[in-house]
């Protein structure tokens, strides 16, 4: 999708509309001069995991490296909770949680899925700020009633999915053939007290 032709604006951009605010993108949602300077002190900063998984009968990598950092405690100089506070003006959400994607070339990759709802407040967007290299996000509806759309996630976007899109629609970062640098995403959620166990998904 070509946004800069959508866009008369600074956004947001409605790609799937519901009575929580569906879907939106922002791009340059904030400047480059601070998304680069955040995707270093994170690539940098955070303990990184590489996670592995049962396939069929094997245990695989998860292809990409993840972490989990509580606003609570987070270090108040990786720019995390500076970040929550400011989308919270756009998606108030009561934001307690990042999980962190580090995205190292274009084999890494997000397979198609909804965030798990279970311990996340009801209600309660997901906001995902990108960071380093573009990558293209697909989304669809989970009864494949349409085509999928494809959105490239800009470095210093920001995409609000909705509590409610959960249940209706899939999101998923495709593996490319093209080279591409590494990205980091940030999704802001906001959980359930007392309910820590990961987002997960391959
Ligand atoms: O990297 C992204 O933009 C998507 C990440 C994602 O879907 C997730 O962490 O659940
Ligand atoms: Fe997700």
């Amino acid at each position: 999708m070509n946004t800069a032709a959508l866009l008369f604006d600074e956004g947001p951009l409605t790609l799937v509309d519901d009575r929580e605010g569906g879907i939106r993108y922002w791009p340059q949602w904030i400047d480059s001069e601070l998304a680069d300077e955040l995707f270093v002190r994170l690539r940098d900063g955070i303990a990184w995991h590489s996670e592995q998984r049962p396939m069929y009968d094997r245990i695989v990598d998860v292809p990409r490296l993840q972490a989990t950092v509580a606003l609570a405690s987070a270090d108040p100089n990786d720019g995390l909770r500076q970040i929550a506070a400011r989308i919270a003006t756009v998606a108030p959400g009561g934001y307690s949680h990042v999980g962190l994607n580090f995205y190292r070339d274009g084999h890494d990759s997000v397979a198609m899925h909804n965030d798990r709802t279970h311990d996340l407040v009801e209600s309660a967007p997901i906001a995902i700020l990108s960071l380093g290299a573009q990558r293209d996000m697909l989304i669809r509806r989970q009864d494949k009633s349409a085509r999928a759309v494809r959105i490239t996630l800009e470095p210093g976007s920001l995409l609000v999915m909705s509590h409610a899109s959960q249940f209706t629609h899939e999101h998923g970062i495709p593996k490319t053939t093209h080279p591409v640098g590494p990205r980091i995403s940030c999704a802001y959620r906001a959980r359930q007290f007392g309910r820590l166990d990961a987002n997960n998904v391959s």
